[in-house]
């Protein structure tokens, strides 16, 4: 389903997305900010400072669902259509875990149209983000492993919490799953070749202090001081003309963004066989019953 027929279905009658408002902030953020509620997602703007903060709140560990990524996709399309919104700031509502990564329920025990629809929306999020012309900041305040990390990837910079149970990486290859070009590319843009090789080898999950040695990651600051540092460098970004920056960002980020838009569909076909083979349900459905297990 495209993007259009997803948020369709989102509105339909009965749909907690249905109705969302965009009002006055009962508490937080500076004078005239403003909130706005979907299920998923929720929004504090602050016009004045031109920055809305975006936060995850898609429990028990905001997996990218096939709903939180259409729920994503629509508040990130509101907010580059809207004139007073220059930077956006992405965290988790609740401290703890930023992203899980992407839903394994979506890529388990499903139908090919089903893997084909899910990838088209992984797509989707990644060219939003990755192509923005807003200035992205990741306020990393919980751990971020596999498609986590790839949302954090895709921004400008990001600040992560100094919790050492706050882990951060593409751990594909541990699930049994590999990490597809696009998620490899936009990594060694951030930490380089030989890094990104190492880490997508083993699956490497790293601490905070290893995560800024590698270049994972920008800053390393106090759990209570991850949005406020977010917000702050967010106003260095937000110096710099829009025009040069943007330009700026879309020089470096071009060829990254045109190798998947020559290869989208391809990847998805890549995608919806890889997943549907025997052997790679069996490791997923085997990852997710020990996650299961670790609670029953
Ligand atoms: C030719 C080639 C073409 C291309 C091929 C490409 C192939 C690549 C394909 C896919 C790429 C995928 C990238 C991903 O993002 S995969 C997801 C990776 N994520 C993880 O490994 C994280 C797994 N989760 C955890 O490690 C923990 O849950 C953690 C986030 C650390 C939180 O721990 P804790 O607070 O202890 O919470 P629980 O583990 O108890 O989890 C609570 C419940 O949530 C369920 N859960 C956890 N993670 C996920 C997830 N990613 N998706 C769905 N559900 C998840 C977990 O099972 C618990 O459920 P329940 O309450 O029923 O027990």
């Amino acid at each position: 389903m495209a993007l259009v027929a997803r948020v369709r279905a989102l509105l339909l009658p009965g749909s907690r997305l249905r109705g969302a408002t965009l009002g006055r902030a009962a508490n937080g953020g500076g004078a005239g900010a403003r909130r706005a509620l979907s299920h998923r997602v929720l929004v504090e703007a602050d016009p004045a400072a031109g920055v809305a903060v975006v936060k995850f709140r898609n429990p028990p560990v905001n997996s990218l669902s096939l709903e939180m990524l259409t729920e994503l996709g629509i508040c990130l399309e509101k907010l580059e259509n809207d004139k007073t919104v220059r930077g956006i700031v992405l965290t988790a509502d609740r401290p703890g875990i930023f992203s899980a990564g992407l839903d394994l329920t979506e890529m388990c025990g499903r139908n090919p149209a089903h893997y084909a629809e899910f990838w088209k929306a992984v797509q989707e999020l990644w060219l939003r983000l990755y192509q923005s012309n807003m200035a992205l900041g990741a306020a990393i305040n919980g751990t971020c492993p596999a498609g986590g990390c790839l949302l954090s990837l895709t921004c400008d910079y990001r600040i992560l919490a100094d919790n050492p149970k706050y882990t951060i990486g593409l751990n594909e290859t541990q699930l049994g799953i590999f990490a597809p070009f696009w998620f490899k590319d936009t990594m060694v843009n951030t930490i380089g070749h030989r890094a990104t090789e190492r880490a997508l080898q083993l699956g490497l999950l790293f601490t905070p202090a290893e995560a800024l040695q590698v270049g994972l990651v920008d800053q390393v600051v106090p759990e209570d001081q991850v949005q406020s540092t977010a917000l702050s460098v967010m106003s260095q970004w937000l110096a710099i003309p829009d025009h040069a920056r943007q330009l700026t960002k879309t020089m470096m980020r071009k060829a990254t963004v045109d190798q998947l838009l020559k290869h989208r569909e391809a990847d998805i076909q890549n995608f919806v066989s890889f997943i549907s083979r025997d052997s790679i349900q069996k490791v997923l459905q085997v990852y997710l019953q020990k996650l299961r297990k670790k609670n029953h």
